[in-house]
């Protein structure tokens, strides 16, 4: 646990930069700290190793007050991961994710053992190993910094920025994989961005700065969206608060309908026979769905032809049984025949559901809760 306690920091040009910031980190949890630049975020971040010292205030490290502890050693235990990652540009990729451990004391040959499971681990090919930074693209560099961080296995990481230097698709993978990562690890982590969508998607916790460095609201994704402090926090979280509070709400057991379908291959006639208000779902012969087919327009069709995946059309998304309300209603709403699509936890179809039933099981949920709140998904469960 990490926990700020009336810290300030003011620069000796007379900028308060943080204000009495209290907060805790929990253990094994995400704190993301955001808000608009030069709110104080990289210097809250910074304080915490002390790179940068508070003028006011004690930072704790479980029950440790981390100004009592050397720098080195403290360090030793919280990893560091910058916005391009700030990798040594002369050093090959195994040898960045090695200095750490090396400079520990840990013999070379474990370290690089270590390094290149370290590799696997974040996503990056064993061939790169041998190749210098400025040989990776934006993405892979990121990767490194993250491996990197990590060679010393530090109970605590500090990330600042680390995957906005990337284009959104990268970002998004990076992301997915940083919490696949976090939930095999349960690393203690604060995490910086200026990016709300970012902050709602990987904290279990946000706290939202204001320019100043004040504390605006700490909140779990689902809470802030739910119930914004004040207009400051309203108004950075952004729009469709309602529409994206629904990501963290589990749809529970959906009344699901019984979906005719037809596999790849089987006969044009066949699928227009099974169509239903001018669509049939096609799947593939396990039954996994694969998109829609048009059949309204099939009345000419050839005899003899059969369904082949380039008529498809592939605008629906699919939602698993433990889908959000968001999933699910984007299923129904994203579906060419305005029935969204149901799969099990290996893809096979379940059913589909319409958009008004998600609707009316986002109003009983509603009345439920007696409130606007919102609760986290939780797999499997049943409203
Ligand atoms: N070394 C310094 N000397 C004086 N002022 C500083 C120094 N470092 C940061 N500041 C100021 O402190 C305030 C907070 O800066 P900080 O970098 O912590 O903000 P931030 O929220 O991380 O911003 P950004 O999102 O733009 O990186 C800003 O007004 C900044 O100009």
């Amino acid at each position: 646990m990490i926990r700020f306690e009336s810290v300030s920091k003011k620069y000796p040009d007379g900028t308060l930069a943080v204000d009495e910031l209290d907060l805790v980190a929990p253990s094994g949890r995400i704190t993301v700290l955001v808000g608009p630049s030069g709110c104080g975020k990289t210097t809250s971040l910074r304080m915490i190793n002390r790179m940068i010292e508070p003028t006011d205030g004690r930072i704790w490290l479980d029950d440790r007050d981390t100004a009592s502890v050397p720098t080195h050693e403290l360090r030793r235990g919280i990893g560091y991961v910058i916005q391009h990652a700030g990798l040594f540009p002369h050093r090959t990729v195994v040898d960045n994710i090695t200095t750490v451990p090396e400079l520990l004391g840990q013999d070379k040959k474990r370290a690089r053992a270590r390094a290149m499971e370290l590799m696997e681990r974040v996503g990056l090919p064993a061939q790169l190993a041998k190749r210098y930074p400025a040989q990776l693209s934006g993405g892979q560099q990121q990767r490194v910094g993250v491996a990197r961080a990590l060679a010393a296995d530090p109970p605590v990481m500090l990330m600042d920025e680390p995957f906005s230097a990337v284009d959104p698709v990268v970002r998004a993978q990076l992301q997915n994989e940083f919490l696949r990562l976090q939930g095999e690890l349960g690393k203690t982590i604060v995490f910086v961005t200026h990016d709300i969508d970012e902050a709602i998607k990987l904290g279990d916790q946000v706290a939202v700065l204001r320019v100043g460095g004040h504390l605006a609201q700490l909140a779990s994704p689902a809470d802030l969206l739910a119930a914004p402090a004040d207009t400051f926090v309203a108004e950075f979280v952004g729009r469709d608060r309602g529409y994206r509070a629904l990501g963290f709400a589990g749809a529970g057991r959906l009344p699901l309908h019984h979906e005719h379908s037809v596999a790849l291959g089987s006969g044009l006639g066949e699928a227009r026979e099974a169509g239903v208000d001018g669509w049939v779902l096609v799947t593939d012969a396990e039954e996994r769905p694969q998109g829609w087919l048009r059949t309204d327009r099939l009345a000419d069709a050839a005899s003899g032809e059969t369904v082949v995946q380039e008529q498809l059309n592939l605008g629906g998304t699919l939602a698993s049984e433990n889908a959000t309300l968001r999933e699910a209603l984007d299923s129904a709403l994203s579906s060419p025949s305005g029935r969204g699509v149901i799969v099990d936890g290996s893809g096979l179809l379940l059913g589909t559901v319409t958009a008004s039933e998600v609707l009316a099981r986002i109003e009983q949920q509603r009345v439920a809760a007696d409130g606007p709140s919102v609760r986290r998904t939780g797999a499997g469960e049943a409203s």
